[in-house]
């Protein structure tokens, strides 16, 4: 029978022998001989849940409306704050007026930034960090506790950048913050709050502290300081800080197998990003030949202020674009035998984030998966199949995909069979659409994930009726968000082949028809999608045109090529060079 459309009805797949009316390899030939499925509606009662189907779509309109993609955020961190500075005096029996012993302040909490390979997106990351505010001192000269340090976790492969006092998004320095809540009082009262946010006075004595020039002396001091702590801030603003963690963490200490036991192995902090205020002066400080018994103290200082925008570089080997629903999600499943959790539905919009997934290959070219005919059907009808098996019980003596691997492995060393020998990374994307730019449909931020990417690879519908269109529009948007990107793609996937044609009883026009249709966008490919020499970087004078390869994802049918291709892409990117060909280019 012939198939239905993939966002028709819902449909069921039941194996028997077809022809798919295969256009593999650039030239129709019909699949006899290939064991394959067909599909065919299903009963009324087995459609999706539409509660389930409003809440997917409820999480696009959040996904939308939230306007930007994990993989950047902007946080604001604060160092702690100083402990303040104690007035206190030494009691002790037959001393009954003793000298100054209020303890200093300790420091605040510095804050620190840390790649680490347990993560993988920014989602857990705070948006606001403080450090931990140091201890007070107290009386008989105890200085306050040091507070101790937070580290901020990313994952690796993020980049840090601090923000410029000028961005909009910069939040205020602590002078500009309190200038502003200081906005609208009388230069009295003004005076009077900032006195109050630094000094510490023995009870009921302010007055009289303040009266006194020693004091006095004292707070022109202190405000000098200020000056010049501020200063040093500014300067340290002009080498803006800027980290990329590619790496983990690791100190020498931490990794020496030969250090004593119960030797304390220091653990790695990352990198200082917000160090902590000083503490506060207790009144022993202010103690002078004139000034026996100084009633006043200091308060903590503030931490450093600074706001970071983190941005995490996805390192995917191949980046995947297409329009919404062209099978990108499926087609990444089909490389990785179904390994890669994506989520597959007839609707647009269904990949909320980009998602990456490594494709291995072994030297004769096989890959995961590549051994059975696996079919991947929407990611709602394996999971109420999985359900079904496991009401059944069937999953209870089923071995887990560890036991399984480890099991074929074996096998494979038995049989001398090849094991993998390369490995490259493939990034599933959200459907990309016209006006994308305009931030219609989810906009394009997340091209940020494939923008270092050593390939780029068009997935169409070769089912819809003009495929070429979404060729020139994803080729559009994709120069709009970076000039320059586009000549990085090399490969038109033209997914979805099993729809057009088919059985092997089916009318010969309709093949005929389908072959014509390939070879049309081949033909656009040719005449409008060729790189030219200059517009690649570090580009040869001469042309590159891109492969194309029908497939389908749905039932892995021509995978093995398009693995072959990128796995060339991937070792000509590594070897820094990039085949051309001279393509003809005109009226076809
Ligand atoms: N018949 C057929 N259907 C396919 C094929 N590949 C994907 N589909 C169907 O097309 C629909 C969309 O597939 P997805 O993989 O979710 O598409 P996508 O490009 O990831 O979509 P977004 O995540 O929304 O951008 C699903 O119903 C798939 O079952 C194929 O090769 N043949
Ligand atoms: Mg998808």
């Amino acid at each position: 029978m012939r198939p239905a459309h993939g966002f028709g009805p819902f449909t069921r797949v039941c194996s028997s022998r077809l022809s798919l009316s295969l256009y593999f390899n650039g030239s129709l030939r019909h699949a006899a001989g290939i064991h394959t499925t067909t599909i065919e509606p299903v009963e009324d009662g087995a459609q999706e849940d539409p509660k389930a189907a409003q809440k997917r779509k409820s999480r696009t309109e959040w996904k939308r409306r939230q306007g930007g993609f994990l993989d950047h955020v902007v946080i604001h961190v604060r160092g702690g704050k100083g402990g303040n500075g104690c007035v206190a005096f030494h009691r002790e029996k037959f001393m009954r007026v003793g000298p100054p012993s209020g303890g200093n302040g300790g420091r605040g909490g510095d804050v620190y930034i840390m790649p680490t390979p347990h993560l993988t997106s920014l989602s857990s990351v705070p948006t606001r960090v403080r450090g931990h505010p140091g201890g007070g001192g107290q009386g008989t000269w105890q200085n306050g506790k040091t507070a101790p340090p937070i580290v901020i976790k990313v994952p690796l492969g993020t980049i840090v950048r601090q923000l410029a006092p000028d961005d909009p998004r910069c939040a205020k320095d602590q002078w500009e913050a309190e200038a502003e809540s200081l906005e609208g009082l009388t230069p009295e009262e003004r005076k009077q709050k900032l006195r109050e946010r630094r000094w510490v006075h023995y009870p009921g004595w302010q007055d009289s502290n303040e009266k006194r020039d020693a004091w006095k002396e004292a707070e022109q001091l202190f405000y000098r300081e200020e000056r010049e702590l501020r200063r040093q801030r500014r300067q340290r603003e002009e080498q803006p800080i800027y980290l990329d963690l590619d790496k983990p963490e690791e100190t020498e200490e931490a990794i020496d197998p030969n250090a004593p036991l119960g030797f304390r192995r220091p653990q790695p902090l990352g990198h200082l990003v917000a160090s902590g205020g000083t503490g506060g002066l207790g009144n022993p400080h202010f103690l002078s030949a004139t000034t026996r018994s100084p009633k006043w103290a200091t308060r903590g200082w503030e931490g450093e202020r600074v706001s970071l925008a983190l941005e995490l570089k996805l390192l995917a080997d191949i980046g995947l674009v297409g329009m919404p629903n062209a099978g990108k999600s499926t087609l990444l499943r089909a490389l990785t035998g179904g390994r890669a959790k994506t989520e597959i539905a007839g609707y647009a919009f269904t990949t909320l984030n980009p998602v990456v997934a490594v494709v291995r290959v072994a030297d004769d070219g096989s890959f995961e998966g590549s051994a059975q005919s696996l079919v991947h059907e929407e990611t709602w009808v394996e999971e109420e199949r999985e359900q079904e098996l496991m009401d059944s019980g069937a999953l209870a003596e089923a071995f887990t995909r560890n036991q399984r691997s480890h099991e074929e492995e074996s096998a494979e060393h038995k049989k001398g069979e090849s094991l993998e020998s390369f490995r490259f990374t493939v990034a599933d994307n959200p459907g990309l659409i016209e006006r994308a730019s305009d931030n219609v449909g989810l906009g394009h931020s997340f091209l940020r994930s494939i923008e270092r990417s050593l390939a780029l690879v068009y997935v169409v519908d070769l089912s819809s009726p003009a495929p070429w269109d979404d060729l020139r529009v994803l080729r559009d948007e994709i120069e709009k968000y970076k000039p320059g990107l586009s000549p990085k793609a090399r490969l038109v996937i033209a997914n979805k082949a099993d729809l057009l044609g088919g059985s092997e009883n089916d009318d010969p026009r309709a093949v005929e028809e389908a072959r014509q249709k390939l070879k049309t966008l081949e033909e656009f490919v040719q005449r409008e999608m060729t790189v030219s020499g200059q517009e690649e970087e570090g580009g040869s004078t001469e042309g590159r045109s891109m492969d194309v390869v029908p497939i389908s994802a749905k039932f892995s049918l021509n995978i093995r090529k398009v693995v072959h291709l990128m796995r060339g892409y991937v070792e000509d990117a590594k070897r820094g060079q990039v085949p051309s060909t001279i393509t003809p280019v005109g009226p076809v």
